[in-house]
């Protein structure tokens, strides 16, 4: 019988890893990516990848290796699965490599700095031979640890060509991660992308022991942030009472597990950007996200008083506890402000 093309995931971090992991045990042949030599040959011979997801061991039939070109050779479906800021520079020399069927989904969370896009807006940029409807993201409420030990996990596939969305759908499905589809993609991912900075603020709120109040209040208030960016952004507002909206956003505000709520509750606590980031190898998307969505809502004129105090924390000096004091002595404000930006109302489609 033919075996079907392979799936290339590229970047062997936890999320890489895990993914990989998920599709070989689903049956489908699987190629990992890791930009060092010794880390694929690390993973190639261990059948591990310690340094990024402890204890989970990848299949034997997952192919690993850091020869690029290889790697997504005869591939049906790319797999981008590094850091928001490097999806640019990893995925430029691909650029011939499209093929007419090429399916190409990301699952890096943010917004490049330098031009304030979406990771998929970036590959749409990056490889112009692409089929738009065919290049969209794979995001939601997933913790590559919980997904690795096969822990029920539900994601959402938001890709514009229907076809495409229910074949990655059908792809990553099993009976431990669960797949829906959605047309929206930008909502998705600012969904997923602006949670990595409401995920660093909740981690201050627990560094700063501000109690239960205080993070209900910030992952409600952020929610109405990041859909007043969303809409401004032309996003559908259902999208974020979804998996890639409060989904993600409660798992990463309350997750142990969590990179950006673990590096917000050392600021919380007194450490620098820099301190703080130094505990970890591990990629932590809200900084550079917190600066990339603070220079979108001001083009976009949409106020986001939560993503502008993580930002003069992080990048000018503001003590966490003076931030907490001005947001909670803002002028007064009804709970939905169209003032602020786009509001839902409950109309949209
Ligand atoms: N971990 C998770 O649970 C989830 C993560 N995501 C998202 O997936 C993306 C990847 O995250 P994750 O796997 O967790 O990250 P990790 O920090 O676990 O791993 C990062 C990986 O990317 C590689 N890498 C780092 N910088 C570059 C670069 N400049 N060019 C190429 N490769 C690079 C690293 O390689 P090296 O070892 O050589 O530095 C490593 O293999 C992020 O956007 C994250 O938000 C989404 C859902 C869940
Ligand atoms: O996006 C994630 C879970 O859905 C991972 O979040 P962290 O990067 O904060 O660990």
């Amino acid at each position: 019988m033919p075996t079907a093309p392979p799936t290339a995931v590229l970047g062997a971090g936890s999320w890489g890893t895990a993914l990989a992991i998920s599709l070989a045990r689903a049956g489908h042949p699987a190629r990992l990516w890791a930009r060092r030599e010794e880390a694929a040959a690390e993973i190639a011979r261990t059948r591990r990848n310690e340094a990024y997801l402890p204890g989970a061991d990848v299949p034997r039939t997952v192919e690993v290796s850091s020869d690029l070109e290889a790697v997504v050779g005869g591939a049906a479906v790319w797999v981008v699965a590094v850091p928001s800021q490097s999806v640019r520079a990893v995925v430029a020399p691909l650029a011939g490599r499209i093929e007419n069927e090429t399916v190409i989904v990301s699952v890096a969370k943010g917004i490049e700095t330098d031009t304030l896009l979406t990771t998929s807006a970036v590959l749409r940029d990056v490889l112009p031979a692409a089929d738009a409807g065919r290049v969209g993201v794979l995001y939601g409420p997933s913790h590559a640890e919980e997904v690795a030990q096969e822990r029920p996990t539900s994601v959402v596939a938001a890709l514009p060509d229907p076809d495409t969305a229910a074949f990655v759908q059908d792809l990553f499905m099993t009976p431990s991660l669960r797949v829906y589809t959605n047309p929206d993609v930008v909502g998705v991912e600012v969904g997923g992308s602006v949670k990595n900075v409401m995920a660093v603020a909740a981690g201050m709120s627990d560094g700063l022991d501000l109690g239960d109040n205080a993070k209900a209040a910030l992952v409600t208030r952020g929610l109405a942030e990041i859909t007043r960016l969303g809409l401004a952004l032309g996003a559908d507002a259902h999208t974020f009472a979804g998996l890639a909206g409060l989904g993600d956003l409660v798992v990463t505000c309350f997750s142990r597990h969590s990179r950006n709520r673990a590096f917000g509750e050392r600021v919380g606590r007194g450490e620098t950007r820099a301190e703080a980031l130094g505990h970890s190898t591990m990629v932590v998307e809200g900084v550079q996200t917190t600066a990339s969505v603070r220079a979108l809502a001001r083009r976009h004129g949409v106020e986001m008083p939560i993503t502008e105090a993580v930002w003069s924390i992080l990048f000018d000096g503001l003590a966490p506890r003076d931030a907490v004091e001005a947001l909670m002595t803002r002028s007064a404000a009804p709970e939905t402000d169209p003032a602020r930006g786009p509001a839902f109302d409950g109309t949209a489609a």
